[in-house]
């Protein structure tokens, strides 16, 4: 099946790259990389892995095929006038560095300042994982997910914190391994009051254990 890219609103596709190869082209592409490891892409253990390799590839990069936007599209207005932070923390995601294509483990905590609005919990997740099964930078990623709630649900503001562990890091090169990048976002009220990045802060650090 050869997918159209969808239009991409925070990071522009090259011309030559809307269009998809077919799955012969991936999977020879992964025979010749199976042939770069030194091994023998004919013997019987890896006469499959190329096509269990697009297949993994079409799944861990599925955030290609989606909109994040659309996943916020439907909110709630009856909250019984609550008005105060939403914070949807430990959001555990998997993505893959684009400088290595090896993955990027992590969580991510996301929180919101609702004006008449809310999101459902899931869908805060749901734009993660969509951000996150695209080659990505931390910062990037970071960033888009918090410009993206913010231009959608257009709350007062959004606060994102990513704390993940590039395997790029650990694997390969440096080779340091546990050592984890943290990256934020702030928009709207949380950028420009620095009381509302704090109780964002205070809040993350309350423990699920306290009982509260
Ligand atoms: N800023 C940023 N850097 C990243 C991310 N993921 C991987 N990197 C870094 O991207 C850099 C790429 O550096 P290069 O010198 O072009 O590539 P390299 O020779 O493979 O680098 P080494 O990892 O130092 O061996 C490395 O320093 C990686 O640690 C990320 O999400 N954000
Ligand atoms: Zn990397």
């Amino acid at each position: 099946m050869d997918a159209v890219l969808k239009p991409f609103p925070y990071r522009s596709l090259p011309e030559d790259a809307q269009k998809r190869p077919t799955q012969a082209e991936v999977e020879a592409a992964v025979r010749t990389l199976l042939l770069w490891t030194g091994d023998n892409p004919d013997r019987e253990g890896l006469l499959d892995t190329p096509m269990r390799v697009a297949k993994a590839y079409r799944e861990m990069f599925d955030g290609y095929n989606k909109d994040p936007a659309e996943e916020l599209g439907r909110t709630f207005e009856e909250v019984e006038g609550y008005q105060d932070m939403v914070i949807e923390r430990d959001i555990s995601f998997h993505s893959h560095c684009e400088h290595h294509m090896v993955p990027i483990i992590g969580r991510a905590h996301v929180g919101y300042l609702p004006d008449g609005r809310v999101v459902g919990l899931s869908k805060l997740a749901r734009v993660v994982d969509i951000f996150a099964h695209r080659l990505q930078t931390q910062e990037a990623m970071t960033a888009q997910i918090a410009n993206t709630i913010q231009d959608v649900l257009k709350p007062k503001g959004v606060a994102v914190i990513i704390e993940a562990e590039h395997m790029c890091m650990a694997m390969r090169g440096i080779k340091k391994q546990g050592s984890t990048t943290l990256t934020s976002t702030f928009t709207g009220s949380f950028a420009d009051h620095p009381e509302d990045q704090i109780r964002f802060m205070t809040l993350l650090r309350t423990s699920t254990k306290s009982g509260l």
